[in-house]
């Protein structure tokens, strides 16, 4: 008898990298999005009087609403309705999130009634950062709901094949986001004489993505009516239930990883906030604009890296074993910049432990977020992938307010800071040295964590030192 085969759409290669960058472009803009106002931090103090005060209230405002509960709330979304609704919804409310910080922001909305409310209560958030702050909370919800979608959709497509290559492309291309808009958004707001152009720009590359998504559910629906899945036809079995929700939280590989991921994590974006003014505090005499220079170095090598990395464990496999080679290379850095650093004021130490960090900073997300399809059941994929990014986003959330109170009260006594402070000097000498040991600190366990996941692997089987390609 003759068995036909059916080659399935991501049986292809082309069409399955097609869906890659489709959904990729989604995460590329969205992470443009959240860093659009980074670099022209300057700009909104002076034209909308945004002190650094009010820019810590509007960063962490991009993940209060996923702490107080949304990303569990994500992850049942996610698992009951799929990927197409759920990057469907992520895409809207990113673009309606930054429709309305876009709003917040122009010249327009600060003549309004609305306006004059709002700076009426809690006078030291202007109204531009109330909206801002508004807009920025559901943008965050989306974002970080297409983060774990984007993930569940790349398991989906690449199981079998490429999927740790695929994840960090994915990533790749985000971090290629980051370092173009730290690139672009001063430009276009000099160019166009205001703050609200870059934000437009941004906002109108949200429609673009929302368009790309939309794109790859029509190739996402093709691929399961090739495999069969229709809502008809799935197995109750298979259903995702809410007791499964139960079956994350009460698992020991869950907690491992979801311990890992905001340990190591903390140690990185909230340091990512501060790097570039460490470097100028332990160079002599290097501008805040040359000391950036020397920082962009970290997220790009961390892209360029990457997907080497993901093939590398596609092929090869040592998933358990990069996590700690991540880690042990991220306590490493952070040691030389509180210690070595200061001591030496030497560039090219500076340059090569910006390297390293980025080579660690490629280490541990190329093999961690391929490794949860590992651990949990496809069906509740998307619910365990929004719980450990819940756990994450309770320490991007906070670490940068705790490292922002530990750097200021380490300081209080700084003779240099206080000249500076009091000369009314643009640039403050602080001393890095105890936020640096803290991000070491959260270094050190997360490497604790990591070489126990690669004992419980050992014990348990999940394969996390296994190839990905059979
Ligand atoms: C900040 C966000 N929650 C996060 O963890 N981002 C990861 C990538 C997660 C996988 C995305 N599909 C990052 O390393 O940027």
């Amino acid at each position: 008898m003759t068995e036909i085969i059916q080659k399935k759409l991501n049986d292809s290669p082309a069409m399955r990298w097609t869906a890659l960058v489709l959904i990729a472009s989604m995460m590329f803009f969205g992470y443009m999005f959240v860093d659009v106002m980074s670099p022209i931090q300057a700009l909104m103090e002076s034209q909308r009087g945004w002190t650094p005060d009010v820019f810590g209230t509007y960063a962490a405002s991009e993940y209060i609403v996923n702490v107080c509960g949304f990303l569990i709330i994500a992850g049942v979304i996610l698992d009951k309705t799929g990927i197409r609704f759920t990057g469907e919804l992520s895409a809207s409310m990113m673009l309606i999130g930054a429709v309305i910080k876009f709003i917040g922001i122009t010249e327009w909305f600060q003549t309004t009634a609305m306006a004059d409310w709002l700076n009426s209560w809690w006078v030291s958030m202007p109204a531009s950062a109330k909206m801002a702050c508004f807009g920025f909370m559901i943008f965050g919800c989306g974002c970080e709901m297409a983060g774990t979608t984007v993930s569940k959709a790349i398991a989906k497509w690449f199981k079998g094949k490429e999927m740790a290559l695929a994840m960090g492309l994915e990533m790749a291309i985000a971090r290629v986001g980051v370092f173009a808009i730290f690139s672009i958004s001063p430009i276009i707001a000099d160019k166009m004489g205001s703050v609200v152009a870059p934000v437009a720009f941004c906002t109108v590359l949200l429609l673009i993505g929302l368009i790309t998504y939309t794109v790859f559910t029509f190739m996402d629906k093709k691929l399961d009516s090739q495999t069969g899945v229709t809502a008809e036809e799935s197995d109750p079995e298979e259903e995702f239930k809410f007791s499964d929700l139960g079956k994350i939280l009460t698992s020991e590989a869950f907690w491992i990883v979801a311990l890992l991921c905001v340990l190591y994590y903390s140690a990185i974006f909230p340091f990512q906030r501060y790097g570039a003014n460490m470097l100028q505090c332990n160079l002599d005499g290097i501008s805040a604009e040359e000391a950036s220079n020397i920082f962009r170095w970290f997220p790009i090598g961390a892209a360029v890296i990457t997907p080497f990395l993901g093939n590398f464990l596609d092929r090869k496999g040592k998933g358990a074993t990069m996590l700690m080679c991540g880690a042990l290379l991220l306590i490493c850095c952070h040691l030389v910049f509180a210690f070595v650093l200061p001591e030496t004021k030497s560039a090219v130490i500076a340059y090569s432990t910006i390297v390293l960090l980025g080579i660690s900073f490629a280490l541990v997300p190329a093999a961690l977020w391929p490794s949860v399809p590992k651990i949990v059941d496809e069906k509740i994929l998307g619910s365990a992938y929004c719980l450990i990014f819940w756990v994450q986003n309770i320490g991007l959330c906070f670490v940068p307010k705790l490292i922002g109170n530990i750097l200021t009260s380490t300081n209080e006594d700084n003779p240099a800071v206080i000249a500076a402070k009091e000369a009314g000097a643009d640039f403050i000498p602080y001393d890095y040295t105890v936020p640096l040991i803290v991000f070491a600190g959260f270094g050190v366990l997360a490497l604790i964590i990591a070489i126990y996941l690669k004992a419980v692997d050992k014990k348990r089987g999940y394969g996390l030192e296994l190839p990905n390609i059979k």
